[in-house]
C-alpha cells in the first residue's frame, strides 16, 4: 500500500495533530437540527476529549482461557459430484490445550504461522466460535453473558462496512445503535466525532469507504473505521483479528500504537499478528505463540529471547526481530536447521520430520515450564470461577437492548435507504422497466375486446413479469447483508424483527414505485377496461403481487443464504408458476392441476381477468357472432368465482414467505 497522505493523521500519537476544516456533506442527519461537522484534528474541546474513546475503561476485565481444545470435522474432497463425500468426516484439532490470563491495561499479541489458529482462539474469546470447544473463559471469572457482549469490541479480519455509506455516516449511525438510550442523540453524535478524531479520519470523515469496484478511503482507514465502531461503546475488552494485516509498517505501527494506548486506558486488549516488525513487537505487553494449534509460549513479550535461550533454542545472530525468530520457532525452524541455508541438502522428508520433532520439543517445554506458573496464576485470579463448559455457554441475547425498537427500526431505515439509494434508484433498473412498459405497450397497443386472446395475455403477462422481477430482486438480499447481519447481531446492537423490518419497508418505495409505472403505460396504451376503477384494482392486484413474490425471494434467499442457488431454483419455480398458471396449458392433467394453487401467479391472473370482465360482457367472436366473455375457453377454464378466495391466497402467502425469512434469518 502507498504511504498514504491522509494515514499521516493520527492524532493519538502526541504531537501529530493537524489544523483543518472540512466542510460538511449534506447528509440526513446534517439538517439544521443536529449538524455534524467534521472537527479538526486538533479541534474536540477539552469536553469532548474527556468523553473520548481514550477516557478509562469503566469496569475492567480479566479474561481467563484455559485449556481450549476445539476440533472440527472435515470432509475430505473426493466423492461424488451429486451426492458429496461418501468418506467419513475426520476430527482436525485446531486448537490444542490454549491457555492464558490478560489482565487490564495489557495487550496481548498472539503470533503463529499461518493456519496456526490465531483467527479460531480470538473469535472464541470473542464468543462467536461456532461449534464445540472444550475448555473454559471467563471474563472476570463469569461466563460470557450478553452484557459481557456489549462491552466486548471484536474487529475481525476482513472489514465488513457500507460501502456506500461516509466514514462520518458508519460511525454516526453505529453511535446511535450501540450506545445505550440514557444518552442523547447528540451525545451519541459528538461520541462518533470523537473517535472520528481520536483515530486520526477527519480528513477523510465525508468520503464513502468503498470497496469492491467503488473507490473509497484506504485500507488503514478502513481498519480505523472498524476499529472506531467498536470503539464507540468504549469497550472494556477488545479483540481484534490482524488488524495490521495488508497495511503498511507506518500504518501497522499507528494502529498497534492506538490499542496500546487503549489498553493504557485501563482496557483487555487481545489482537492476532501475523508478521510484525521489530517496532510492532516491542509495543506488545505479552505474546502468545501458536505452532499447529499448541501454544509454545506465553508470557511477557520482552522475555521471549531468554526463555527459548533457557530452552535450548538461540538465535541465529544477534540483531535477530524475535517475532521472526519465535514464527520460525512455531515452524519448526531453527538456527541449526535453517531451511533457507541448507536448500535441497536434506530430503523434504527428513526436513518436515526435524520441523516436527522442534515443535513437538517446544510444546513439551511449553508444558513443563510455562504452563504450571500459569495454572498457578490462575487459580490466584478469581479462584471461584463460574465458568462454564462452551458447549453449555452459548447464552442467547437477553433482551436488553441498547435502544428501543423503534429507535432500531428508524435507525436501520435510515440507514438502509441511503446504502441502497444508488441500487433501489438505479437507472438500469429504471430503464428497463420503462423500455418493457413501452414495448408491451406497443405490442398490445390499443387491443380490443374483441381479440380477447391478446388482452389476457397481456394481462397473464402481468403477473408474469411483476412476479419474476421483485422475486429475482429479492433473493440477493439475504446472502449480500449476511456477513453484516452476523457481525453486528453478534454483537447484539439491535433484535432480528427491527432490522427485518426495516430492510423489508426500506425496500417498498422501489419495488412499488417501478410497478406503478408499469401498469400505468402498459394498461392505458394496451386498451384495457378504460375505467378509472378497474384500472385502480389492477393496480392494487399488481402490486400485492409483488409483495407475495418479493416475500418468495426473500425466503428463498434466506433459507439457501447463497443467491446462485437461490437463482437457480427460483427460475425452476416460476418457471412451473408460468406453465401451471392457466394461461398456456388450459387443460393440465388432474394429478398436477394442484401446481397452479401454489402458485401465487396464478391467483394474480385470476384476480387481474375477475376485475377485467364482468360476467354479461361480450365480444365478438365472429363475423356478426357475440358470445360472453365469460364463456371464452381460457377464462372458463380459470373457474372464476368468489375473488376473496383468490385474494385470501395470495394473503397467505405473503405471511407465509416473509415468516420462513424471519425464521432462516433467526437461525442464522
Ligand atoms: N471451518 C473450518 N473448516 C475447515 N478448516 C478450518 C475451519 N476453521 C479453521 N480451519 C482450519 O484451522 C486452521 C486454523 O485456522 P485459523 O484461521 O484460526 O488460522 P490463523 O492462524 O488465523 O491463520 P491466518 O494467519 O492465515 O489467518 C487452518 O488450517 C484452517 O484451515
Amino acid at each position: 500500500m502507498p504511504p498514504n497522505k491522509q494515514e499521516s493523521s493520527f492524532p493519538i500519537i502526541p504531537g501529530e495533530s493537524r489544523n483543518e476544516t472540512i466542510p460538511v456533506q449534506e447528509t440526513w442527519f446534517s439538517s439544521p437540527s443536529h449538524v455534524i461537522p467534521c472537527l479538526d484534528d486538533d479541534g474536540p474541546s477539552h469536553q469532548s476529549r474527556q468523553s473520548s474513546v481514550l477516557r478509562q475503561s469503566l469496569r475492567p476485565i480479566i479474561l481467563k482461557f484455559e485449556e481450549l481444545t476445539y476440533t472440527i470435522k472435515i470432509q475430505s474432497g473426493k466423492g461424488s459430484y451429486w451426492f458429496g463425500s461418501q468418506e467419513p468426516k475426520q476430527n482436525r484439532l485446531i486448537l490444542n490445550g490454549v491457555s492464558g490470563i490478560v489482565k487490564p491495561g495489557d495487550l496481548l499479541a498472539m503470533l503463529g504461522p499461518s493456519g496456526s489458529g490465531k483467527t479460531t482462539l480470538v473469535t472464541a474469546l470473542a464468543g462467536r466460535l461456532q461449534g464445540k470447544l472444550s475448555g473454559t473463559v471467563s471474563y472476570n471469572g463469569a461466563p460470557f453473558t450478553s452484557s459481557m457482549k456489549r462491552r466486548t469490541g471484536f474487529v475481525t479480519q476482513e472489514d465488513v462496512l457500507y460501502p456506500h455509506l461516509t466514514v462520518m455516516e458508519t460511525l454516526t449511525y453505529t453511535a446511535l445503535l450501540r450506545l445505550p438510550k440514557e444518552l442523547t442523540r447528540k451525545e451519541k453524535i459528538q461520541q462518533a466525532e470523537s473517535v472520528i478524531s481520536d483515530l486520526g479520519l477527519t480528513r477523510c470523515c465525508n468520503s464513502v469507504i468503498g470497496g469492491g469496484l467503488i473507490r473509497g478511503i484506504s485500507g488503514g482507514e478502513r481498519k480505523r473505521v472498524s476499529i472506531g465502531q467498536e470503539m464507540l461503546v468504549n469497550p472494556s475488552l477488545l479483540l481484534l483479528d490482524e488488524p495490521t494485516s495488508g497495511l503498511d509498517s507506518t500504518t501497522a505501527a499507528r494502529i498497534v500504537a492506538t490499542l496500546r494506548s487503549l489498553a493504557r486506558g485501563g482496557r483487555t486488549v487481545v489482537t492476532t499478528i501475523h508478521q510484525p516488525s521489530s517496532r510492532l513487537y516491542r509495543m506488545f505487553d505479552k505474546v502468545l505463540v501458536l505452532s499447529d494449534g499448541s501454544p509454545i509460549y506465553s508470557g511477557d513479550s520482552g522475555r521471549v529471547m531468554e526463555y527459548f535461550g533457557s530452552i535450548g533454542f538461540q538465535p541465529g545472530s544477534s540483531f535477530v526481530n524475535p517475532a521472526d525468530f519465535v514464527l520460525d520457532l512455531a515452524n519448526g525452524i531453527t538456527s541449526d536447521t535453517n531451511q533457507y541455508e541448507q536448500g535441497e541438502i536434506n530430503g523434504k522428508l527428513d526436513r518436515l520430520e526435524e520441523q516436527n520433532s522442534v515443535k513437538e520439543s517446544l510444546i513439551s517445554a511449553y508444558k513443563k515450564n510455562l504452563y504450571p506458573p500459569l495454572k498457578e496464576e490462575f487459580s490466584r485470579t478469581f479462584p471461584q470461577d463460574q465458568t462454564v463448559n462452551w458447549s453449555r455457554s452459548k447464552t442467547r441475547l437477553t433482551n436488553r437492548w441498547p435502544t428501543s425498537w423503534w429507535m432500531q427500526f428508524s435507525v436501520l431505515l435510515k440507514r438502509g435507504l441511503k446504502e441502497r439509494s444508488h441500487e433501489s434508484f438505479s437507472g438500469l433498473r429504471i430503464f428497463m422497466v420503462m423500455s418493457v412498459s413501452l414495448l408491451s405497450g406497443l405490442l398490445w397497443w390499443h387491443s380490443r375486446v374483441a381479440h380477447i386472446q391478446d388482452q389476457v395475455g397481456l394481462l397473464f403477462f402481468f403477473s408474469i413479469f411483476w412476479g419474476f422481477l421483485p422475486l429475482f430482486n429479492a433473493i440477493f438480499t439475504f446472502p449480500q447483508e449476511r456477513p453484516m447481519l452476523i457481525k453486528e447481531r453478534s454483537s447484539g446492537i439491535y433484535r432480528l424483527s427491527s432490522y427485518y423490518t426495516a430492510r423489508t419497508v426500506g425496500d417498498l418505495p422501489m419495488e412499488l414505485i417501478l410497478p406503478t409505472i408499469f401498469v400505468t403505460i402498459t394498461y392505458w396504451m394496451g386498451g384495457l377496461k378504460s375505467s378509472l376503477t378497474t384500472f385502480i384494482m389492477t393496480l392494487m392486484i399488481v402490486l400485492y403481487n409483488v409483495l407475495v413474490s418479493q416475500g418468495v425471494g426473500l425466503a428463498l434467499g434466506a433459507i439457501l443464504m447463497d443467491a446462485k442457488k437461490a437463482a437457480t431454483l427460483s427460475s425452476v419455480l416460476m418457471l412451473v408458476f408460468l406453465l401451471a398458471g392457466g394461461y398456456y396449458i388450459q387443460h393440465i392433467p388432474g394429478f398436477i392441476a394442484w401446481l397452479k394453487y401454489i402458485s401465487f401467479s396464478h391467483y394474480c391472473y385470476k384476480l387481474l381477468v375477475g376485475v377485467q370482465y364482468t360476467w354479461d360482457e361480450v365480444y365478438e367472436c365472429g363475423p356478426g357472432l357475440h358470445c360472453g366473455v365469460m364463456d371464452y375457453e381460457g377464462i372458463k377454464n380459470l373457474s372464476l368465482g368468489n375473488m376473496m378466495w383468490d385474494v385470501l391466497a395470495l394473503t397467505l402467502m405473503l405471511l407465509l414467505y416473509r415468516f420462513l425469512a424471519y425464521v432462516a434469518l433467526r437461525n442464522l
